[in-house]
């Protein structure tokens, strides 16, 4: 099967992933020139659901009806943020990554309208997020804090922001770029001050495994330090078998050298235990040095600690 004349392309249909999209778009006509490319937009369970995640089998579930058109013929390439694609479990069978496109900041930023940085804002301001993951971090560094629970797409985060439900908000830098809203940002948050989750900053392309020279083509678009730090990441969060609920950060890095190191952390949901973990690849595969860190966090105990949170 050659390649399609004209390659579709699947995505949620939120302002960021269509914004993703046409970044593909623009990488895929300069890799393959003469190729036309379509856009099948598709809404998810996690954008329809504004309520708990994990009441809607949350794992996938800003991934599985774009993998379901990806896999019935609708489209040829599916584009999703790997922070969205579990890892705990394989690729929707009959289906595999066919490139990494070269990851953006993998920051998190905090959003206040009065422009004031997270150590400035006052005992009980409201910040609205959903996510454990920055919930926990927020809990140990900034306790006078409070996180309420917010969700929807980061437009619509903005909206209830300004409507007042929440005092601030932590969003993806990277999401905001891609939306053009970077005016809203009051401080970005270095990866110590709030370390990112698995897979931020990376989108990936999805294509159906038999489709051979279709994934040969696209897979110009990869970036190998991009497809060696997203591996090892999720290989890391594989092994550590995590749910919904259980807060959990890491990121891996290339340094000058080429060297891959991966960082990870395994918190409670109230952030008093912070379980830490760095290691460096040496003579490891990138997959090796996710597995090897996982089972350092397992080691300390992180096991217990992600089966004893509620999900
Ligand atoms: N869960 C939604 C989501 N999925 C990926 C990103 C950010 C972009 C990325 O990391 O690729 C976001 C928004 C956010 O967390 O603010």
């Amino acid at each position: 099967m050659p390649i399609p004349a004209t390659i579709r392309i699947v995505s949620r249909d939120s302002p960021m992933a269509l914004a993703q999209v046409e970044r593909v778009r623009a990488e895929l006509t300069a890799a393959l020139p003469g190729v036309r490319t379509e856009v099948v937009p598709v809404r998810t369970t996690g954008d329809k659901w504004l309520g708990d995640l994990s009441k809607v089998e949350g794992k996938g579930a800003f991934t599985k009806e774009v993998d379901a058109a990806l896999l019935a013929g609708e489209a040829d390439v599916a584009v999703h943020c790997v922070k969205d694609v579990p890892a705990d479990r394989p690729l929707p069978a009959g289906t595999v990554f066919a490139a990494f496109l070269r990851r953006d900041d993998i920051r998190d930023a905090l959003v206040h309208p009065g422009g004031l940085t997270l150590d400035e804002l006052p005992p009980g301001t409201r910040v609205g997020t959903s996510s454990v993951r920055r919930a926990a971090q927020l809990a140990a560094t900034h306790p006078h804090l409070r996180c309420v629970p917010m969700r929807g797409n980061a437009n619509r985060r903005l909206r209830k922001l300004a409507d007042g439900e929440a005092d601030a908000l932590l969003l993806a830098l990277s999401g905001l770029e891609r939306i053009g809203r970077t005016d809203v940002i009051g401080e970005v948050l270095s990866p110590e001050a709030m370390m990112p989750p698995i897979g931020a900053g990376i989108l990936a392309l999805q294509c159906r495994e038999d489709d051979t020279p279709l994934i040969e083509a696209v897979s110009a678009l990869g970036h190998p330090g991009t497809h060696r730090e997203a591996t090892a990441e999720r290989m890391f969060l594989h092994v550590l078998q995590g749910h919904c609920n259980s807060p959990i950060a890491g990121y891996a890095r290339e340094d000058h050298g080429g060297e891959l190191s991966l960082r990870a952390c395994v918190f409670t949901p109230d952030g008093k235990t912070r379980l830490n973990a760095h290691e460096w690849a040496g003579r490891l595969d990138p997959a090796t040095l996710g597995t090897s860190v996982a089972v350092a966090l397992l080691r300390q105990g992180a096991r217990e600690i992600i089966d004893g949170i509620p999900h």
